[in-house]
């Protein structure tokens, strides 16, 4: 066997600019591939601690929907109010998860992630106590602010406490929990839905349970050892590792962190504001455009609008009980929690890149269905047969067909049908404060009785809901496993430990501006282009993230995290082929070491051994 560098077997790297030859720290020569044999308990307490920051995330964001249904008929919400309770949960977690960069730096990783259990907890109560909905509206801000902090720091903590064969595996299941949390929020949402006073307090406030637990959980574990590493408290740090690694060798993994950081301090683009150097340093500039461009493309290919019309595609395809929609919906929640699990599975055997690439073809061709479904319903959109005198001379009464109807956020369709047919249809109005009547008419009436007509606001009937649910299905199958969680997971590990929370406060941010601006677009969008033009822009969007991840997104599996930036010192778009070997490496050659089966694991004579940290590089 050849001197083995580095981690996972790379060969010696030559042309070194600087060459020492450190005291020897290694006791076993491979121990890093020691951490592959046996994974202690204790990283995936640390992951499972960490990710209840991503249930919270999920759950707060998902349980909203149910909420707001029981919230507007008690405390007879408008649609601004209804819109404000929404995102302002987001807008917060857009402002905290840019500024929880300098804070993650600043105060480490496991403040941070306190922090945001403690302002989950806080909003939680001050939710589920809310007298008025001016409160309501403090405490989803400062749930928001909790989320924007844990989105950014936890993938971080995550990524900074794995060993390097379990990273892309342990980051991903801070996704699971976020799908796992909308998924719980769905169901509390169905159970509490049955309780039409205050059924909203326990929905929102349930979340105190997971965040207490966060809370106290984290007293008792470590800081990441890279941050402390990073702020020069060595003798904790190593402290930390050999506790998280329970009692494994470190000390190849501590000095390739240790003399990372050392190359780092020379060479991260000089003094001033963090975010100045990432832009003037080339390779992480580089890194933290593609991190932002997939946080971006995650947003722009739909997933929220997809989830949250998830409930109308439901109506269409027929469900017209609001109790059956939400039981529905739930199984949504399901499906893409289900397929993050997939997800979790393939990422350590796929790798990144292809799992990405894979799923947004998937989810293109998805896109491309749900958008022909919608076309068909369009183009065979039941017509308007009746047309009742309206007293309040609204534009209602000028469309002659259900899709023109619909797409006018002030009116809804009003119809009878037998099974097979649509009759006696008319566009009329919809109430003010409640669309789910119509102002006035047949469809006003607030009883349901088995011969009222139906009311369809948003939607219209339609026999080609089958591919739109289709697409609906398929469209989560493939968004869940790659584009869903990789630009997360992929944010937490391509940055230098002096860029890491910046870079990835920076593209969280991005994941939130974009997730807001999608959301509280998509109506107008779609009243411009209609429902098939929307779906077809997102099949067009997808398409465009598909070009940037096939030229743009290098694949970082098995890579320990100090190599991985690296793969950003060639030009940006150099289509994933650059790998770790080409640039700057911070590698251990041992020299003379006996590599014997009886050599191996024992602990190695100090005095026999010679460490070489090689480096190369070419910047810019
Ligand atoms: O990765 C997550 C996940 O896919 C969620 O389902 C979605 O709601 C979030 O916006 C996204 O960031």
């Amino acid at each position: 066997m050849s001197n083995r560098v580095g981690s996972r077997g790379q060969k010696a790297v030559d042309d070194g600019e600087r060459s020492l030859i450190g005291p020897p720290s290694g006791d076993s020569p491979d121990s890093l591939l020691d951490q592959e044999a046996s994974t202690p308990i204790f990283v995936y307490l640390l992951a499972f601690f960490s990710a209840l920051g991503g249930f919270l995330f999920g759950y707060d964001t998902g349980v909203v929907s149910g909420a707001m249904l029981l919230l507007k008929k008690e405390m007879k919400l408008s649609a601004l109010w209804q819109e404000l309770l929404v995102s302002s949960t987001v807008g917060a977690a857009a402002l905290s998860a840019l500024s929880g960069g300098f804070l993650n730096g600043w105060l480490g990783r496991k403040i941070c992630i306190l922090v945001a259990s403690f302002i989950f907890s806080i909003g939680g109560l001050i939710l589920s106590l809310a007298p008025d909905k001016v409160v309501l509206l403090v405490g989803r801000i400062t749930v928001g602010l909790g989320i924007g902090i844990a989105s950014m720091t936890v993938p971080v903590y995550i990524a900074e406490v794995s060993p390097p064969h379990l990273r892309g595996q342990l980051v991903t299941i801070n996704s699971l929990f976020i799908t796992g949390g909308q998924f719980i929020a769905s169901v509390v949402d169905g159970a509490f839905s049955y309780m039409s006073h205050d059924g909203w307090r326990y929905m929102l406030g349930l979340s105190v349970v997971p965040a207490m637990l966060q809370f106290f959980g984290f007293f008792f574990l470590p800081e990441s050892p890279r941050w402390l590493l990073q702020k020069g408290q060595c003798q904790k740090a190593r402290q930390v590792l050999s506790q998280i690694r329970a009692g494994q060798n470190i000390n190849e993994e501590y000095d390739t962190i240790r003399l990372s950081i050392e190359e780092e301090d020379k060479e991260a683009g000089g003094g001033g504001p963090v975010i100045l150097r990432i832009l003037r340093h080339g390779p992480t500039r580089r890194a933290l455009i593609v991190g932002c461009g997939l946080q971006m493309f995650q947003q722009l290919s739909g997933i929220n609008t997809v989830m949250y019309y998830s409930a109308t595609i439901l109506q269409m395809a027929g469900v017209r009980d609001d109790k059956q929609a939400i039981w529905l919906a739930a199984a949504t929640s399901a499906t893409n929690f289900v397929f993050t699990l997939v997800g979790v599975w393939l990422v350590e055997r796929v790798g990144r890149r292809k799992l990405t690439l894979g799923s947004l073809i998937g989810t293109g061709l998805s896109l491309a269905l749900l958008a022909i479904g919608f076309l068909l319903s369009a183009q065979n959109s039941p017509p308007v047969t009746l047309h009742p005198v309206d007293f309040q001379n609204s534009t209602c009464r000028l469309y002659g067909s259900c899709e023109l109807c619909m797409l006018d956020p002030d009116c809804g369709f009003c119809y009878r049908d037998n099974g097979t047919r649509v009759f006696d249809s008319s566009c009329v109005s919809a109430d003010q404060t409640s669309t789910d009547h119509a102002a006035w008419g047949r469809c006003s009436n607030r009883t349901e009785a088995a011969d009222n007509p139906i009311w369809a606001y948003n939607y219209c009937p339609t026999s080609y809901s089958w591919i739109v649910l289709m697409g609906l299905i398929l469209y989560l199958a493939f968004f869940a496993p790659g584009m869903g969680p990789m630009p997360w997971t992929v944010n937490s590990e391509i940055y230098p430990l002096w860029a890491r929370s910046v870079g990835n406060a920076c593209s969280a941010g991005v994941n939130w501006i974009f997730n807001v601006l999608v959301s509280l677009t998509f109506l107008h969008v779609a009243q411009f282009l209609t429902y098939y033009g929307a779906f077809f822009m997102y099949t067009g969007l997808v398409v465009l993230a598909l070009l940037f991840v096939l030229g743009c997104l290098p694949e970082t599996q098995g890579l320990q995290l100090e190599e991985i930036e690296n793969l950003f010192t060639g030009p940006l778009c150099s289509c994933g082929s650059s790998s770790p070997n080409d640039n700057r490496h911070v590698h251990y050659i041992r020299q003379g070491l006996d590599f014997s089966p009886a050599h191996y694991g024992s602990v190695g004579s100090d005095s026999a051994i010679a460490y070489i940290t090689v480096s190369t590089r070419s910047r810019r």
